[in-house]
Formats: C-alpha cells, sequence, structure tokens
C-alpha cells in the first residue's frame, strides 16, 4: 500500500491516507490529498511499484497515474520511469521485476530530496546577489516545501535555507484560491519552522509590492516549457506581472525534472480544468477536507466558475529559473537547453560509474 499524509486535512490535522490500490491511488491525486509536481512524481512511481507488487497490469497502473492530472510532468516521468525499471527486469520473474520497480520508485524519492537540497544551496547563492544586504522579505504563491518532496522542496526550500542563515525578514504567504495551499500547507510549515510570516489575500498582493515590502517572488512549477515559459498554481502570472511592474526578482525554483522539452512554448502546456464547487462552495465545516465541498455558498447555487489550477506564465517575466543543474537567468530556450543537457551528462556519468561499480 502507499500510505500518504492527507494535504486535503491540514492544517487542522495530520491525518495518514492509506491507498490500497492503484484506483485509490489516483483518487487521492485528483482531490490533492496528495499534490505539488515533485511529489506527484515520487508517488506515481510508488503507485507502479504497487501495481508491481500486487501482480496488477503494470502498464495500465502506469497508465492511470500519468494521467490523474495533467499540467505537472513529474507525476508522468515517475510512473513512466517505474515502469521502465519493471519492464527492464521482467525477464526475470514478476518478484524480481517487482522488487526493481519498488527499487526504482525509492531512487526517485530519494534523488528528489537530494535535488531540493541542490536547489536550496542554487537559489541562496542566486538571492544573496540579486537583493543586496540581508533581512529579505520573499513572497511565495502555492506550496512548495516538504510537502511535494522528498526533501524540503522547491521554492520553500530556498526559503528555509535563507531563513536558517538568518537572512529571511518575512515570508509572504499568498493564500492561494481557491484550495488555499499557500494559507493552509505553506503557512502550516513556515510556522514549523519558526519563520516570521504573514498570510495575505490574493489579491492583497497589488497593495504590498506598491508599498516596497517585496524584495522577491519564488514559486515553483508544474512544467517548465522548452521555451522557458512556467506553468505553475493559478495567481502566478498575475504575481510575476506585479514583479515586473515593481522591479522585484520573479524566480522559479523547480528540479530539472520538471522541465519538459518535448512542449516547445507555454501555449503548448495543458492546463488542467477543476470543478465549479472548489470556487463557489467552501469546505466543509470545521476539519471538512479542503476542495470537498460542503461548507456556506460563496456563489449563487448553479453560479458557473471558471477554475484553471495552474496559468502559464512567459519566461520574459521570470528572472531566473533555479533547478538542481543550475540556475538560468535570464531565462532562454538556450539556458533551458543548458541546464536539460547538464542533467543527461550527469545521469549517463552516475549510470557509467553504477557499470563500473
Ligand atoms: C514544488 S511544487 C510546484 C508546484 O507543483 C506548485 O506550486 C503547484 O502549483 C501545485 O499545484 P497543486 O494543484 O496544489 O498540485
Amino acid at each position: 500500500m502507499v500510505v500518504l499524509l492527507d494535504q486535503t486535512r491540514l492544517p487542522v490535522e495530520e491525518a495518514e491516507l492509506v491507498c490500497a490500490d492503484v484506483p485509490a491511488l489516483v483518487a487521492a491525486i485528483r482531490s490533492l490529498a496528495v499534490r505539488g509536481a515533485p511529489v506527484l512524481g515520487v508517488a506515481g512511481g510508488y503507485g507502479v511499484a504497487l501495481a508491481a507488487a500486487r501482480r496488477f497490469d503494470v502498464a495500465e497502473a502506469a497508465e492511470q497515474l500519468a494521467h490523474a492530472r495533467p499540467t505537472a510532468v513529474n507525476l508522468a516521468y515517475g510512473a513512466r520511469r517505474v515502469e521502465a525499471a519493471y519492464r527492464e527486469a521482467a525477464g526475470g520473474g514478476a518478484a524480481h521485476a517487482a522488487a526493481r520497480a519498488l527499487a526504482a520508485a525509492r531512487e526517485l524519492h530519494r534523488e528528489d530530496a537530494e535535488a531540493s537540497a541542490r536547489m536550496a544551496g542554487h537559489g541562496r547563492e542566486l538571492l544573496a546577489g540579486l537583493v543586496p544586504g540581508g533581512g529579505l522579505r520573499i513572497l511565495t504563491h502555492c506550496n512548495t516545501g516538504r510537502l511535494v518532496s522528498g526533501g524540503e522542496g522547491t521554492a520553500l526550500a530556498v526559503v528555509k535555507a535563507v531563513h536558517r542563515a538568518g537572512e529571511l525578514r518575512r515570508l509572504w504567504v499568498g493564500e492561494t484560491r481557491p484550495l488555499l495551499q499557500g494559507s493552509r500547507l505553506t503557512a502550516y510549515e513556515a510556522a514549523e519552522a519558526g519563520m516570521a510570516y504573514s498570510v495575505l489575500a490574493d489579491g492583497a498582493a497589488g497593495s504590498l509590492f506598491a508599498a516596497g515590502e517585496v524584495d522577491a517572488v519564488l514559486v515553483g512549477a508544474d512544467r517548465i516549457a522548452a521555451d522557458g515559459s512556467v506553468a505553475n498554481k493559478v495567481g502566478t502570472y498575475p504575481l510575476a506581472v506585479l514583479a515586473g511592474h515593481h522591479g522585484v526578482p520573479f524566480v522559479v525554483v523547480a528540479p530539472v525534472t520538471t522541465i519538459d522539452p518535448d512542449t516547445e512554448t507555454g501555449s503548448g502546456i495543458e492546463v488542467e480544468q477543476r470543478a465549479a464547487h472548489e470556487v463557489t462552495v467552501g469546505p466543509g465545516p470545521g476539519s471538512g477536507p479542503a476542495g470537498a465541498g460542503g461548507g456556506p455558498a460563496l456563489a449563487p447555487v448553479g453560479a458557473h466558475a471558471y477554475n484553471p489550477a495552474f496559468d502559464v506564465t512567459p519566461s520574459a517575466l521570470v528572472t531566473a529559473v533555479v533547478t538542481d543543474e543550475g540556475t538560468a537567468s535570464p531565462v532562454t530556450a538556450a539556458g533551458i537547453a543548458e541546464l536539460c543537457s547538464t542533467s543527461r551528462k550527469r545521469a549517463s556519468r552516475s549510470a557509467n560509474g553504477m557499470m563500473k561499480a
């Protein structure tokens, strides 16, 4: 089984969600019980390993998991990578192939933690140069911390490194409507880390910039196209426009596995559209899961809603893309291609090392 921390229950309670089979894991992914690009890859990988262990149809499981949500490229990456490990080992029998699939999922998990630590280092270095003097006031959106990663996350991993170095003055946490990944999850992690933080309504970001209260914006990504366009949680693009207008660095932090070289431009990124009730109905009373509705009406019954889960920010508005393989700044197609090539070289060096060992 795959056991998850149910993110829909946070911050009210830390509840485990046990997924005994692939359909249950697919449902958990769709309901955002597990969410955020890197950990979706890890969950997809463990889901395929689970199917292999239970002698289910592994190809079918990988297909279902890869398509559970369309925008985060890591989900399909994780599922396909573990499927490939299973297939390669299939000649040795089902038990052997299942063991290889589990090993591949664990490797993915470990690599994600390592990537997170490298991103934190690169990001901190970049911020030291971008905003002279300590005491940074960083604005972030959605949740990009340990809840989305085998390690400390992406953008929030950088914030945590800055905080540990005593260089964080304040973390501004955009609430991230409609499912409040900022106020529910990022604020939860900020409190846990002992940061000075404030939650703000998404619509308050403009006046915060106008007041000169933001030194840098740090966000994650669900998919980065070959031209450097960035798909991330809806509400990211308006922040990039504001940052550009106010001359504030807008930095995207993501593992290189979030780059999709096969999607040439931002317009080629499929943006997930979600149910109207996430916008029109509040979460259930008390500890009701976020996104499940059941709470007070926020709009007239039957109201239509526009509810894209993500938006796409063009590369011209992105100051830097920080990855585990280094930083592209300015963000150009050539810079993005260079990051992918560094990643391929590292993978081939480590494969050669394993063959020699
Ligand atoms: C490191 S997480 C980066 C992104 O996955 C995150 O910012 C985001 O948009 C997540 O969206 P979600 O719909 O909550 O899965």
